[in-house]
């Protein structure tokens, strides 16, 4: 599949080449541990003594029940949290702050009401000084490549709701992340939306090769689209299960929903099923 054109608007990408948001290096949680203080002044521990080694380019699912930590291992991935002990790294660096190179795509599609589709999705380059013509372009390649090059004059409440996440996905991209941080992206969506980003979602990372780090309630969401499945334990959260797909090799990296109803699909799903309701 051809990778689309992309421009040079920094240092960072230009070390990469042109054309590449490709991830380069590994994302890194080494010994993380996480605890809340609530606000009766109990100490909520959340997460316990993670370590993951996410190399470049890989798609990461992770899944375990409602309160394990999984969003706050994504929040210190993002940089909006530090963990009580342990650290995050993206290459050598320590995470310690959020990061354009790391985008996060929330629940919600969180637009501004005001900007039109467009303007939502060239905001990020433009607080980054991305030139006009050059962020104008940026976004009408996204908006083509999420299926919404119609509506970018819309205002995000004429959109629905499936079309409004594919706007924040463009949102996040418009930024060329390096690692896309997405939590419960389609948790809201019906079913049949559902399939269908879940699909769009795989051709972007394909041609893209960015790090994806995906947190689902759904096991077979998470089947399909990672190339890794991680499994949590119930609060403190651990790692308890940490399962490769590579379904993509027996099927070719084009196959779609079929996949769903392979037995080495339901094989692996069963396994990671199991594994939640063991913990
Ligand atoms: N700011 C906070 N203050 C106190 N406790 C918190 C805070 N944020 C999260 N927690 C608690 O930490 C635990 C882990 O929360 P987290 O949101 O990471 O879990 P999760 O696995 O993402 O949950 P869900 O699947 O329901 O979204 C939960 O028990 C939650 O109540």
């Amino acid at each position: 599949m051809s990778r689309p054109a992309e421009h040079i608007d920094d240092a960072t990408t230009a070390q990469r080449g042109p054309g590449s948001t490709a991830s380069t290096q590994e994302l890194l949680l080494d010994g993380v541990s996480h605890h809340y203080v609530a606000g009766s002044g109990n100490i909520v521990h959340a997460v316990a003594e993670a370590t993951l080694r996410i190399p470049a380019g890989q798609f990461v699912c992770v899944v375990g029940p409602s309160g394990c930590g999984k969003t706050t291992l994504l929040k210190v991935l993002a940089g909006f949290l530090s963990p009580s002990s342990g650290e995050a790294r993206y290459g050598d660096d320590v995470i310690s702050g959020p990061s354009y190179q790391r985008g996060v795509v929330f629940q919600q599609a969180n637009l501004y009401p005001w900007l039109s589709i467009r303007g939502n999705v060239e905001l990020g380059p433009r607080f980054r000084g991305v030139p006009r013509k050059e962020r104008a372009e940026r976004a009408e390649r996204l908006l083509e490549m999420v299926g919404l090059p119609q509506f970018a004059d819309a205002k995000p409440y004429e959109l629905s709701g499936g079309m409004q996440q594919r706007a924040q996905i463009a949102r996040v991209l418009a930024n060329q992340p390096e690692v896309v941080l997405m939590d419960e992206p389609f948790g809201a969506l019906d079913a049949l939306t559902r399939e269908r980003l879940q699909a769009d979602l795989l051709r972007i990372q394909r041609q893209r090769r960015q790090t994806v780090f995906f947190i689902t309630h759904s096991v077979e969401e998470a089947v399909f689209l990672g190339d890794r499945v991680l499994v949590m334990s119930p609060r403190p959260g651990r790692i308890v299960l940490d399962e490769p797909v590579d379904l993509a090799a027996t099927y070719g990296p084009e196959v779609g929903v079929e996949m769903k109803s392979t037995p080495e699909f339901i094989e692996i799903r069963d396994r990671v099923a199991g594994a939640i309701q063991i913990v």
